[in-house]
């Protein structure tokens, strides 16, 4: 296998092999912590302009397969491992990781240090790097790293620029697609909604046509304050429609709200983020990819009051509005991958759709 390299903005260069696409990548370079679920992370859209690290040892082990897709088109920049399995098994594995990287044309690198390079992003931070071949100048990649901007049109790249339906018997839900994870909607799906995907810059009448019980914000990639017209869209509709959002949908009606987000040092990407609900006391250990986060201090003043934080490090995970139907969480219900704890707030979704409406017709 051809020898490649990872050089980070700064100077940092890590040697190793090449799986996947065999292109330059550059990249914001983030870690995640699963042990297991690489092909739903890697198909994550809002790991768009990020190269991950995966921080478990072994990766590829049980392949690809036709089920845990959370995207059709990856956006991932690049992964990194520490060993990439060259044989999967499972009775579910169609293909290895990399021929899947090789067909999607993104990068890998393996045979890093991955605790170390973990080590250094949780020192310094979130760090600019590119994968590339090991006889290009380091100096030239270094500047090349650092010069690299990340794109603010990254929820425009992954919308759709249509609507379209995933019809169902139940409950009329408008889902506002900013890169969602297919597992979002197959948790409305499993409920029976009747699903109408927009994009990310709906209008509150676009909405207001369909007449939903319900409008879902994804999640997606990139700073929250990239898409302004959602703000709009979302003090609009909240108090006439409810409204759940997760991740960015989360950070999205903080913003809407008057709060304030701002980018940690290195994000929570992982499997395991135990997050307790402050009204009960409950833990749940919840499935998480976020660069940003929403600035509790900022609250104060808003109509917001926090539900939910993180016990590693006590950032905020929850909102809910004092009194429109609107409530939000920073991690992943929908897991995928990751534990299904948080699975009941889909539930409570319905729930809130069927009080909104006055009645309980769909229970
Ligand atoms: N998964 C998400 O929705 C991530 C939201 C946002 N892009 C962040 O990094 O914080």
């Amino acid at each position: 296998m051809k020898n490649r390299m990872l050089v980070l903005e700064d100077g940092t260069v890590l040697k190793g092999r090449a799986f996947g696409s065999m292109k330059d990548a550059f990249g914001e370079v983030v870690f995640n912590t699963g042990m297991t679920g690489y092909q739903e992370t890697i198909t994550d859209p809002s790991y768009s302009g990020q190269i991950i690290t995966f921080t478990y040892p072994l990766i590829g082990n049980y392949g690809i397969n036709r089920d845990d897709f959370e995207s059709i088109e990856p956006v991932v920049k690049g992964v990194i491992v520490k060993e990439a399995a060259e044989f999967a098994s499972n009775w579910r594995n169609q293909e290895t990781l990399d021929t899947f990287l090789k067909a999607k044309d993104i990068p890998g690198i393996s045979g890093i240090d991955t605790r170390f390079l973990t080590r250094l992003i949780r020192e310094h931070g979130t760090l600019k790097g590119v994968i590339a071949n090991s006889d290009q100048s380091v100096e030239e990649m270094v500047n090349r790293a650092k010069a690299s901007k990340l794109p603010t049109d990254q929820i425009r790249q992954v919308s759709p620029t249509k609507a379209y339906p995933s019809p169902g018997s139940g409950r009329r839900v408008v889902l506002i697609d900013f890169g969602m994870k297919h597992s979002i909607l197959r948790e409305l799906n499993a409920r029976q909604c009747d699903v109408i995907i927009m994009p990310y810059n709906t209008t509150a009448d676009q909405i207001r046509r369909l007449h939903p019980d319900g409008v879902m914000l994804s999640n997606g990639p990139g700073n929250p304050t990239d898409v302004p017209d959602a703000l709009e869209m979302i003090r609009d509709i909240q108090g006439d429609i409810p409204i759940f959002g997760i991740c960015l949908g989360h950070q999205l009606i903080a913003l809407a709200n008057g709060a304030k987000t701002y980018k940690m040092k290195f994000g929570h990407r992982g499997a395991n983020h135990p997050v307790q609900d402050v009204a009960t006391g409950r833990v749940d250990f919840t499935s998480q990819n976020h660069g940003f986060a929403v600035d509790e201090n900022s609250l104060a003043g808003t109509d917001l009051v926090v539900t939910h934080r993180e016990l590693n490090d006590g950032t905020n995970e929850g909102l809910k509005h004092k009194t429109a139907p609107v409530f939000s969480v920073q991690y992943h219900p929908e897991s995928a991958p990751g534990p299904s704890d948080a699975n009941y707030l889909f539930d409570r979704f319905m729930q809130l759709m069927d009080t909104a409406k006055g009645g309980n017709e769909h229970a």
